[in-house]
C-alpha cells in the first residue's frame, strides 16, 4: 500500500521512462528471439512443394531490397518465403509466377499492404494507391481512370508539357557548357508539371508543397520498425514521425484548402463550355458540384486525398525514368547518336521538340521501353493475398506481403537475351507493351490495379527526353568517360540513381 502510494506521488515524466524502457526490453527480446529462430522456423503449411525459406531480410545482404531477392532467386528460386519482423513476406521474380498472381488469381491479389505513414496524412478515406479493394477503391479509381488521366485529359495537358520543358531547355543552355546536375533540373522541372496539372498556375505555395512531399517520401524509404512490429506503434510517436506527420498533413491542409477555395471562386465566375484548361483540382470540384461522382459523395477531404494520390504516384516515378534514360545513353553513346540523328533529321529547323513530333520518333519510343525494361521505377509490386492459395506450386498464406520484382524480370536472361545491355534496337520488331500485358516487362503493373497514370507518364518522359537529347549535345562532367559513369541505384520505393548525374551540355545549333 505505501508503495502504491509513493507511485502515486511520482509526477509523471518520472514514469514514462522506466515504462517506455521495459516496453523497449520486451520488444528487443522479442526481436532477438525472431532473429535467431528465423532459419528454424517455417509459419507457412506444408505446400505441394516446399517453399525455401531463407530467413530475415535484415539477415540477407545490402545494397537495394530488389537486387538482394534476385541474388536469392538465382540460388533457391522464383518464389522464396522470408520473414520482416513479424510479417511474412514471399518474393515473386519470375515472369510466369507473376502472370500467376495477378492476372490467374487476380481477384485474391487486389490488396496492397498498409503503410502506416501514408495512414497518417490521410484527410478522410483515403484514396486509390492505399485503399482496400472494394466498392469505394472501385469508385475512386474510375474517376481517376476515366477523368483525371483519362487519354483525353493526358493530352490536354500537352501545353503545359511543352512550356514546363521549354523552360527546362532554357534552364541548360543558361549551364553555358559548365558541369551541372541534370538530375535536379529533370526532378524540378517534373515536380512543376505535376504541380501545375494539380493546382493551376498560380499556386504561390508551390515550392513549399513539393518540399514537404520530398521530405515526406524519404521517410517513408527508411526502415521503420513498426512497420514490420506493429506492436511497437508507439515507437512513431517517440522519434517524432508522428509529429512530423501531422506537420506535413497541416502543410497539405494548408495548401490545398486555400487552392480549393480559390479555385471554386474563379469556377463560378467562369462558363463551363472549355475544360482543357482544367487541373485536377477543377475536375473534381466539377464533377462535386454536378454530382457526377458515380454515387461517390466528395467532401473537400476526399478530394485533397485524391489529389494527394496524383501529387505522391507522379512526382518522383517518371522523372526518375528520365535520369535512367539520360544515365543509359551517356553510357552509350551509340545509341545517344543514333536518337539525335532521327531526330535533327526529321526536325530540321525547329527549336524545340513538340508533343506532335513524337509519334515520328520510333527509335526514341524503343528507348524508352528499354529503360523500363532495365530500370523500372518501381522495381517491387506489392499485393496481399486475401486468402490461402497455391502459386507456382507453392503455399502461400493470406495476409502475407507478396514483392513481385519487376526488376527481376527485366533483367532475366530466360526472358532476354543480353539482358544486362542496353539495347533499345531489340525493341523495335517486340509486340511486348508496357501496361501490364507481358510479363517480360511490367513497369506500370498489371490489371485491375495497374498504373493508371501511365499514360500522364509515358507522354511526359518522351517529351523530356526528346528535347535533352534533340537540343543539346552531352559529356559527363570531369572527362570521365562512358565506362566511367557509376550506375549503382539507392534504396527506396522509386529506384532511383545513387548519384546525381553530373554533365556538361552544349547547345546543338539547328540549321534550317
Ligand atoms: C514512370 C512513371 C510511373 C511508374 C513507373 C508507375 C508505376 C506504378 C506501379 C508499378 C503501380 C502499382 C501497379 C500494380 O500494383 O500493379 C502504380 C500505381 C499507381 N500509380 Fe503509377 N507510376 C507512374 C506514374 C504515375 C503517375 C504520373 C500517376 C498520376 C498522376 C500515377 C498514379 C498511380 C496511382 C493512383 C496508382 C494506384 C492505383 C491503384 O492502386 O488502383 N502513377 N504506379
Amino acid at each position: 500500500m505505501e508503495r502504491l502510494s509513493l507511485l502515486c506521488s511520482l509526477p509523471l515524466d518520472d514514469l514514462l521512462l522506466p515504462f517506455v524502457l521495459s516496453l523497449l526490453l520486451v520488444f528487443v527480446a522479442k526481436a532477438f528471439h525472431y532473429a535467431h529462430s528465423s532459419r528454424r522456423v517455417t509459419t507457412l503449411p506444408p505446400g505441394p512443394k516446399p517453399l525455401p525459406f531463407l530467413g530475415n531480410l535484415h539477415q540477407l545482404g545490402r545494397g537495394p531490397l530488389h537486387a538482394v531477392l534476385r541474388d536469392l532467386a538465382r540460388t533457391y528460386g522464383p518464389v522464396c518465403h522470408l520473414k520482416a519482423g513479424l510479417i511474412t513476406v514471399i518474393s515473386v521474380t519470375s515472369s510466369e509466377a507473376a502472370k500467376e498472381i495477378l492476372r490467374a488469381q487476380e481477384r485474391n491479389f487486389m490488396e496492397r499492404p498498409k503503410l502506416p505513414i501514408f495512414e497518417m496524412i490521410r484527410f478522410d478515406r483515403g484514396s486509390v494507391g492505399f485503399n482496400p479493394y472494394g466498392e469505394y477503391w472501385r469508385k475512386v479509381r474510375k474517376i481517376c481512370v476515366m477523368e483525371l488521366l483519362s487519354p483525353s485529359r493526358v493530352r490536354g495537358f500537352g501545353s503545359l508539357r511543352e512550356s514546363e520543358i521549354s523552360n527546362l531547355v532554357e534552364s541548360v543552355k543558361r549551364t553555358s557548357g559548365l558541369p551541372f546536375d541534370v538530375s535536379e533540373m529533370i526532378f524540378s522541372c517534373a515536380n512543376s508539371v505535376i504541380s501545375k496539372a494539380t493546382f493551376g498556375h498560380n499556386c504561390k505555395r508551390q515550392e513549399e508543397f513539393v518540399s514537404a512531399i520530398k521530405e515526406q517520401q524519404s521517410l517513408a524509404a527508411q526502415f521503420s520498425l513498426p512497420e514490420v512490429f506493429p506492436f511497437v506503434y508507439f515507437l512513431y510517436h517517440l522519434d517524432g514521425t508522428s509529429a512530423k506527420m501531422s506537420h506535413f498533413q497541416a502543410v497539405y491542409n494548408d495548401i490545398l484548402g486555400s487552392v480549393i477555395a480559390e479555385r471554386r471562386m474563379r469556377a463560378k465566375s467562369l462558363d463551363h463550355s472549355s475544360s482543357c484548361e482544367e487541373n485536377f483540382i477543377d475536375v473534381l470540384l466539377r464533377m462535386k458540384e454536378s454530382a457526377k461522382t458515380g454515387a461517390l459523395s466528395i467532401n473537400d477531404n476526399t478530394l485533397k486525398d485524391i489529389v494527394m494520390d496524383m501529387l505522391i504516384a507522379g512526382s518522383d516515378t517518371w522523372p526518375t525514368a528520365v535520369e535512367w534514360a539520360m544515365s543509359e545513353l551517356l553510357k552509350n553513346p551509340c545509341v545517344m547518336k543514333k536518337a539525335q540523328t532521327e531526330m535533327r533529321d526529321a526536325l530540321k529547323g525547329k527549336d524545340t521538340v513538340e508533343e506532335s513530333d513524337l509519334e515520328e520518333f520510333q527509335y526514341l519510343k524503343q528507348i524508352v521501353k528499354e529503360t523500363f525494361r532495365l530500370h523500372p521505377p518501381a522495381a517491387l509490386l506489392a499485393r496481399v493475398p486475401e486468402e490461402d492459395c497455391v502459386v507456382h506450386g507453392y503455399n502461400i498464406p493470406k495476409g502475407s506481403r507478396v514483392l513481385i520484382s519487376t526488376w527481376s524480370m527485366g533483367r532475366d536472361p530466360n526472358n532476354w537475351e543480353n539482358p544486362e545491355k542496353f539495347e533499345p534496337e531489340r525493341n523495335l520488331d517486340s509486340s511486348l507493351d508496357l501496361v501490364g500485358n507481358h510479363f517480360e516487362i511490367l513497369p506500370f503493373g498489371s490489371g485491375k490495379r495497374a498504373c493508371p497514370g501511365a499514360g500522364f507518364a509515358v507522354a511526359s518522359i518522351e517529351l523530356m527526353l526528346a528535347n535533352l537529347v534533340y537540343c543539346f549535345d552531352w559529356e559527363l562532367a570531369d572527362g570521365l568517360g562512358p565506362d566511367g559513369l557509376d550506375m549503382t541505384e539507392a534504396p527506396g520505393m522509386v529506384v532511383r540513381r545513387r548519384n546525381p548525374l553530373l554533365v556538361v551540355a552544349t547547345p546543338h545549333h539547328v540549321t534550317a
